[in-house]
């Protein structure tokens, strides 16, 4: 598969080996603009409330315009966000140098004193989870074919991090707040201060968990291997959220189950139809039924049954019958009470056992050659 939109320059597939192995300190920014403080304190009104767009866990986002007139997202960094530091330069390193339609564009950064800011295109219809599970007042009520455009939109942004892309990355931070919408609703992948870059000769890496309650592989909860696989099962739930505009963060549903949960159980019931956003208008049953199981393919519990993302597009577009046969239950974990130091229950049709989860400093404790 070739994509001509990106150069993978052979300084970046080497930069890409150095931050594997490296800490991210020393890191390379020499194809992102650097945008002074002065420059975006004018460009956001002085950081003024009224162009305040959201707030992450990274710190204020402010809508601003810069001298040329372009419209750009200004990310900035909490000066006590210790581990904000390595994800800002995470995130410059990963992707300065990569454009494609389906991935926010990193227009530039500032490292000033202790200013950490970056610089983003603006996305106008912010992002899918204010679509979604917005309030009502800002939930704008997608139909299926916009629905259906941004899975496969993220889908391919996808497809091209993991399989397009030398070194290949690994999100790891798949979620509906991370997908982010144009004026068209087009969907576009941002946040990359998680990423993991894969060089070649690697197939995971062990590293520390990090992600999202809700959208984590249960591979990587347990046994901290991180793979594109991982990736593929934050996108089967982003699949399940997009189609039933329920949030898998939100935990329950239908009493203590998650949706993920739910869409196995009214899958082995057979009614998955019970799973679609009633806001979501008429669709197409044959082809939404379809979305909800390839959402059931990329969560199967053991990630070597996933497909791998230009499979998942296949089966999301291709006129081709799904082998039921083959679809193994899912695999999830419930969360009780705070993630980073917590009891993690897997759970799946064929065990359950309790671990508990220890955190440790980021670090590659294992390769395996292909
Ligand atoms: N490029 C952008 N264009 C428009 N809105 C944006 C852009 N980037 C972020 N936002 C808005 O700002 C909000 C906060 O974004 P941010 O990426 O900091 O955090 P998050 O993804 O919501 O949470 P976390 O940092 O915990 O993963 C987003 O939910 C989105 O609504």
């Amino acid at each position: 598969m070739n994509c001509s939109c990106f150069g993978a320059s052979t300084q970046r597939q080497k930069r890409g080996v150095d931050l594997v192995h490296q800490d991210t300190a020393g890191c390379s920014t020499a194809k992102t603009k650097n945008i002074s403080y002065s420059e975006l304190r004018r460009a956001t009104n002085n950081f003024h409330q009224s162009n305040k767009i959201g707030r992450g866990g990274f710190g204020i986002v402010y809508k601003g315009t810069l001298r040329n007139g372009m419209e750009v997202a200004v990310k900035t960094l909490s000066a006590e966000s210790r581990q904000g530091l390595r994800e800002f330069l995470t995130e410059i390193e990963t992707i300065s140098d990569i454009r494609h339609p389906n991935l926010v564009e990193l227009i530039g950064y500032c490292l000033d004193g202790t200013n950490r800011i970056l610089v983003y295109e603006y996305l106008e219809n912010k992002s899918l989870d204010r679509a979604l599970f917005g309030s009502s007042t800002s939930n704008v009520k997608l139909d299926w074919d916009t629905r259906a455009a941004i899975c496969l939109g993220t889908g391919t942004g996808l497809a091209f991090l993991h399989e397009e892309l030398v070194p290949h990355i690994v999100h790891r931070d798949i979620k509906a707040s991370n997908i982010l919408l144009d004026k068209d609703y087009k969907p576009k992948i941002g946040d990359f201060g998680l990423a993991k870059l894969f060089p070649d000769n690697i197939t995971h890496i062990t590293t520390q968990i990090k992600g999202t309650t809700g959208y984590l592989a249960p591979e990587y909860v347990m046994g901290r291997q991180l793979t594109s696989k991982a990736d593929v099962y934050s996108f089967g739930v982003l699949l399940l959220e997009t189609v039933s505009g329920r949030s898998s963060g939100s935990g329950t549903w239908q009493g203590q189950k998650s949706l993920l949960e739910s869409a196995w159980e009214f899958y082995e019931e057979g009614k998955l139809l019970e799973l679609v956003d009633p806001e979501m208008g008429d669709f197409p049953e044959k082809e939404v039924l379809k979305y909800i199981k390839v959402a059931l393919f990329c969560t199967q519990e053991k990630a070597n049954r996933r497909p791998i993302m230009s499979q998942v597009l296949d089966m999301l577009t291709r006129n081709i019958k799904l082998n039921e046969e083959e679809l193994t239950p899912p695999g999830f974990f419930q969360d009780s009470g705070g993630f980073s130091s917590t009891q993690l229950k897997l759970k799946s049709s064929e065990s359950s056992t309790s671990h508990q989860m220890s955190s440790v400093p980021l670090t590659i404790t294992q390769v395996t050659p292909r």
